[in-house]
């Protein structure tokens, strides 16, 4: 794309506002920042936008916003009379024009015929997967960047069964995106206009209700938290986001009497002022927490980040430092803890099965099938785990228990298709407060786990490569991967290769090669001696590219003396 040419139809075009010409008026000497504004549209992948806020092709404000609600309404369209009339939920988090753009989404929508479910104010991603779900909707859409830092904003779109949506019909909206004229091609219409005539409908708190009664049904065993509800106490921070009202409620209702909730962080803050990253994988956002539980003598943190759909834990550990927890230590801690308590309530049903990612632990893996429950994995993305959830419904060879990726997101229940963290933070208090039944804390079930299931350490080195720069360099390092294979990895010989793009699964020793059942994603990921793995892929919320590195040893050290070795090597490769 000539990103010049298109600066300039921009800059000249009536419908920007003052301010949004005068962005762009600023940045005319730096022909960098223009073509990193204007080299390409952001893509419209299966999780819909993600990109910076600001005025550009490749940034996300109302124009690029405007063009992929035109054509989520194209795609419903063509759907039909009864898909329009099922119609649409849209929910936002606290992020900068969040509720802007969710406002604008509705008017586009009823513009269409669309019929839309508006929240009233932000909301968990979660609540609108169920949404979509309790109301019948067609679709949903979310806006929201989840996790990423303050700078960006994102449009999460849903399908019927209340997942993202499926690439069949996310290459539709990308399509119609493509035909419509980011100026002149989006029609709207008076939004007071369209709540009165019930084209807008405003969803509330009777969404809430419905919404945490099928939460509370994820309980598996909640009489365990009232026998220590009158000492047990918590912290808990929603990250300037949206689970600040319903993860507290939720965790009420189980029966949580002593919830301390970190003042600074209750308050909806789009700059997210106390922290630099909104998201429960970095221990320096629950600095303020730990704060508080030192002085309140708690030994479990429980932190959502600001859609409220991923999960982080801090806990006390037997010296009395603050140790965070990683997703997967979580995951298996909820794998192994669900088990259990299915088994003391009699409720494990029949075929039971836990899902994971493939750059997600195999100690799940180990948990589940030494309990007699089978562990399926997907690709990176928790549509392909809802996806299989649908494939289980359909088929009835499988219930699924759990389902989790080690970026911090979990899921359990029918309700939702999407990651859950207010049924997450439930289920992390219940199991908190069973291990406190039984003498211990959670830090105590996590070292006993480690011996039951073998010591696994995992660890992600992500090496950010921004800008257009940065998406050149990904392709010729993915490209590289293949066409030069690696033969060995630090000091250790690769014994098979994966590449996840063709499905193709190499052995290294003889060139020996089989087809795999998963394929089509940009993965590489290397089998070493020993049972360790190294997988390279680019993420596909920021410009990074992710190296997990997972190992067994026969201590903690021992995993963890593998896992730090491999983290120079990856440092090494991914440049
Ligand atoms: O590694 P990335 O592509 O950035 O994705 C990391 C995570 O991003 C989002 O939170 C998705 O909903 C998750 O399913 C995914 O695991």
């Amino acid at each position: 794309m000539d990103y010049i040419a298109e600066y300039k139809r921009w800059l000249e075009n009536p419908a920007l506002t003052e301010n949004e010409r005068a962005e762009l008026q600023s940045v005319q000497e730096n022909k960098e920042e223009i073509e990193s504004r204007f080299f390409a549209p952001l893509s419209f992948g299966t999780a819909g936008l993600r990109g910076v806020l600001g005025v550009g092709l490749n940034r996300m404000n109302r124009f690029t916003v405007g063009q992929a609600a035109q054509g989520l309404a194209n795609l419903i369209v063509s759907n039909g009379k009864a898909a329009m009339d099922r119609g649409v939920a849209i929910a936002y988090d606290s992020r900068h024009f969040s509720p802007e753009f969710a406002k604008q989404s509705a008017c586009i929508l009823a513009a269409s015929g669309i019929k839309t479910l508006l929240f009233d104010e932000l909301r968990p991603t979660p609540e609108l997967s169920f949404a979509i779900r309790h109301y019948g909707c067609i679709a949903g859409i979310n806006i929201t960047a989840s996790h990423n830092p303050k700078e960006y904003n994102g449009y999460k779109v849903y399908w019927e069964d209340g997942a993202q949506l499926p690439p069949a019909e996310a290459d539709v909206v990308a399509k119609e995106m493509a035909a419509t004229d980011i100026f002149s091609g989006v029609r709207t219409g008076d939004y007071g206009a369209f709540v009165e005539s019930g084209m807008i409908r405003i969803l509330g708190r009777e969404t809430d209700e419905a919404y945490l009664n099928e939460v509370l049904k994820v309980a598996v065993n909640p009489d365990c938290v009232k026998q220590v509800a009158d000492e047990f106490k918590l912290v808990y921070t929603p990250f300037h986001g949206a689970g600040y009202r319903l993860v507290p409620e939720i965790l009420r209702r189980l029966g949580y009497k002593h919830i301390i909730c970190e003042p600074e962080q209750m308050k909806i803050d789009g700059d997210f002022p106390t922290v630099k990253n909104p998201n429960p994988e970095y221990k320096e956002g629950f600095n303020l927490a730990i704060e508080l539980a030192r002085r309140n003598d708690v030994d479990l943190i429980i932190g959502t980040d600001p859609d409220a759909d991923r999960t982080g834990i801090v806990l006390k550990d037997k010296t009395g430092d603050y140790v965070t927890l990683s997703g997967n230590q979580v995951g298996v801690l909820l794998i192994d803890y669900i088990i259990t308590a299915r088994k003391l309530t009699n409720t494990m049903p029949a075929h039971p099965a836990v899902l994971k990612s493939i750059v997600t632990t195999e100690m799940a893996r180990a948990a589940a099938e030494k309990n007699g429950v089978a562990c399926f994995d997907t690709f990176t993305g928790f549509k392909f785990l809802a996806e299989k959830i649908k494939q289980f419904e359909k088929t009835g060879s499988h219930k699924y228990l759990f389902a989790f990726e080690e970026s911090y997101g979990y899921l359990a229940g029918d309700y939702a298709r999407d990651k859950d963290a207010v049924t997450a933070s439930m289920l992390i208090a219940e199991m908190a407060a069973y291990y406190r039944t039984q003498g211990k804390t959670l830090y105590d079930a996590m070292e006993e786990m480690y011996e039951k299931y073998g010591y696994y350490c995992e660890k992600t080195v992500s090496i950010t490569m921004p800008g257009v720069s940065g998406l050149t360099r990904m392709k010729e390092l993915m490209a590289e991967l293949r066409e030069k294979p690696l033969g060995r990895i630090g000091t250790h010989q690769v014994e098979y290769t994966r590449d996840y793009m063709s499905g193709i699964r190499t052995r290294m020793a003889d060139g020996s090669a089989e087809q795999m059942e998963l394929k089509g994603q940009n993965v590489m990921y290397y089998e070493l001696e020993g049972g360790t793995t190294f997988i390279i892929r680019p993420s596909g919320t920021e410009p990074k590219v992710k190296v997990y590195i997972m190992a067994k040893g026969d201590s903690k050290a021992a995993a963890a003396e593998k896992v730090e070795a491999l983290s120079a090597a990856a440092k090494e490769i991914v440049r």
